[in-house]
Formats: C-alpha cells, structure tokens, sequence
C-alpha cells in the first residue's frame, strides 16, 4: 500500500481543457481569504516532493505549476500575505493565517524569472493542466519518509503516468542548464 500522494491525484489524473481560460486561487481561511486571478492555464504542472513547496496535511507531494507573471493578480487580502523564506531563490509567499502558499515569484536572474509557481488545487474551477511528472521524489526521504518505500512510491506515480525524476524533469534541468552555460559564455 502506498500511502496518499495528494488528494488531486490519488484517484486518477484528471485531464486539463487545452482551452481553459485561468481561474482564481484562494487560500483556506474561512473568511477574508487570500485571492489570486491567473488569466491563462498553468504550465509544467507537477507533483514536487521537496521541502519548501507547500502541500495539504497527509500528502506525500505538493502540486505546482507555473504560469507567467503578467497573467497573475492578487485580488483580494494580500496584506495577509508574508514571504517564507527570503532566501530562497523561489520567493513563497503564504497567507499568514492558515500557511498556504498562494505564489512563488523568482525575482533574481534566473532561468525561469518571470514565470510564477502557482498550486491549481487551490481553485474551485475545473480545467488547470494535468500534472505532467514528478520532481524531487527521493526528497520526502528528507521529510522522513521510509526510503525502503520508494520503489512503491515511483511505481505508483509511473501507474498514474508521472515519470518520476529526483530533480526536475530533464526538459526543465536542460533549461536551466542552458541558462547556465550561455551566462558563463560556454554556449
Ligand atoms: N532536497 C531539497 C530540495 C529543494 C529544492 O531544490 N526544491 C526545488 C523544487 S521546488 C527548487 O527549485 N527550489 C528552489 C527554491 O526553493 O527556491 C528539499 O527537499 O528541501
Ligand atoms: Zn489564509
Ligand atoms: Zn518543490
């Protein structure tokens, strides 16, 4: 038996609308809630099994995409929002109140600056993009996770069509690669 993936996807993937147009985000609180509009559909949506990326209790996984900055608003509270982790090259920001991350922005040069990591479960709308693969699966290892469970783990997630990967998908590492390679002149 292995144990819950994330909610949106333990029962089978859902497949996305090639022609949804966006929705909103919103975060758990009960009232005054975080709002965020996306005018498109996400990209490279993915389960995430690395540390930062924010997911619901019992979930083994995050789900994160990414769509571009100039279709993201937030509409509603934002003074709730705080970023976690000034640090980090992702800056999360979280409703302060029930922790949800409701974006990610990457504001130094960077390969993917200019794209922002969005969870689509947070959205009542039918339609996001379907999860695509799954990245930094040997990292719930670090989470605590038995590692003598990995093999279930990835056959799992194979089962439901997301190759796993213990990094990023190789389309998305040779991105950043490139990005790499062309700043250091070696391109
Ligand atoms: N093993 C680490 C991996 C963290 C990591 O590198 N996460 C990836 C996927 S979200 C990333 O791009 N992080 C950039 C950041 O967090 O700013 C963990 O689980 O904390
Ligand atoms: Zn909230
Ligand atoms: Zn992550």
């Amino acid at each position: 038996m292995t144990p819950p993936l994330h909610p949106l996807i333990d029962n089978g993937l859902k497949k996305g609308r090639s022609d949804f147009p966006g929705g909103k985000l919103h975060c758990h609180c009960r009232n005054d809630r975080v709002e965020v509009s996306l005018s498109s559909n996400v990209l490279h949506n993915h389960v995430c099994g690395c540390s930062k990326c924010w997911k619901p209790k019992g979930a083994l996984f995050a789900i994160i995409a990414v769509v571009p900055v100039e279709n993201v608003k937030v509409v509603a509270n934002r003074d709730k929002l705080v970023v976690v982790d000034k640090s980090a090259v992702i800056q999360r920001y979280a409703c302060k109140h029930c922790g949800v991350h409701l974006l990610g922005r990457i504001e130094q040069d960077h390969a993917f600056k200019g794209l922002d990591f969005v969870h689509v479960e947070l959205s009542d709308e039918k339609g996001w993009q379907e999860p695509q693969f799954a990245a930094f699966v040997s990292s719930t290892i670090e989470q605590g996770f038995d590692p003598k469970e990995m093999d279930g783990v990835r056959a799992r997630l194979r089962s439901l069509g997301l190759e796993p990967y213990d990094a990023l998908s190789p389309a998305l590492m040779d991105a950043l690669s490139t990005f790499t390679g062309k700043k250091l002149g070696k391109l």
